[in-house]
């Protein structure tokens, strides 16, 4: 059995770093907004269903999807996030499931997976790790990056519970110090997965 990290936070809050960090210590990387991407490349069962739902100018002329168009449309209420969710989540999940399937016995698997919640009843991790920085740091840097601006990302911290997700976590790493203080925070991460050895949470 691999060993399961899963990390998850609020937008620009740091978890792909801790995710690169934990890589460098010896992890397998998996990125849930890659394979949330992959689900929706043109020609895609998934993309079908969301035009169907949603409408065909959420593509452009070459088929691809228009992400912004898509996001104003679904996360206007409730119930179209809600239907967001049913159409994509199931395809993320099941190739999130055969890749971690796929992993060794002895691997540390880390999934970054900025919705993740315990009630969801997937993953099954040994540890969950969550990730955060106040919106004034997060901002700073993603707008430093040139990602969107601080407003945006206060927007989109807006459209989940961050907070019901941060008490639920083994472990929460406050990311509003530099890097040294993130590297720090990784050792302890990667020496708790050690000790987890794959006999964490996971049902058999
Ligand atoms: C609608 C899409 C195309 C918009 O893409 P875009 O690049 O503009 O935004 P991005 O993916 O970075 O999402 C931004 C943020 O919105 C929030 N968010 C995304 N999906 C959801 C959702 N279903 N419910 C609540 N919040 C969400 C998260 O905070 C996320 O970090 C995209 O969010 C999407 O495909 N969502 C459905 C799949 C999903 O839930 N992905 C999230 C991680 S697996
Ligand atoms: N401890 C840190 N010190 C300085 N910069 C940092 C630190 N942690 C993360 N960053 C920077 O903050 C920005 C956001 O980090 P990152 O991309 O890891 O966040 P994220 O949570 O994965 O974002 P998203 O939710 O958009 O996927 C990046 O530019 C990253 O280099």
């Amino acid at each position: 059995m691999p060993t399961v990290i899963v990390v998850c936070g609020p937008t620009g809050s740091g978890k792909s770093t801790l995710r690169a960090r934990l890589v460098e210590r010896g992890a397998v990387g998996i990125d849930a907004d890659e394979v949330a991407r992959a689900v929706v490349e043109p020609g895609s069962e998934v993309l079908a269903s969301l035009v169907a739902a949603f409408g065909d100018d959420i593509c452009d002329n070459e088929g691809r999807l228009r992400r912004d168009v898509l996001a104003a449309r679904a996360f206007g209420s409730a119930e179209t996030t809600a239907l967001l969710g049913r159409l994509t989540h199931p395809a993320i999940r099941a190739e999130i499931e055969a890749q971690l399937a796929s992993a060794g016995d002895g691997d540390v698997v880390v999934v970054e997976v900025p919705l993740w919640r315990r009630a969801d009843d997937w993953i099954c991790p040994d540890l969950v790790v969550w990730v955060g920085a106040s919106a004034e740091r997060a901002g700073a840097r993603v707008a430093e990056e040139g990602r969107m601006s601080e407003a945006e990302l206060r927007q989109r911290r807006a459209r989940f519970d961050f907070e019901a997700q941060r008490h639920e976590a083994d472990l929460v790493i406050d990311n509003d110090g530099g890097p040294e203080a993130l590297a720090k925070a990784a050792d302890r991460v990667w020496s708790l997965a050690l000790a987890a050895d794959g006999k964490g949470h996971r049902r058999a």
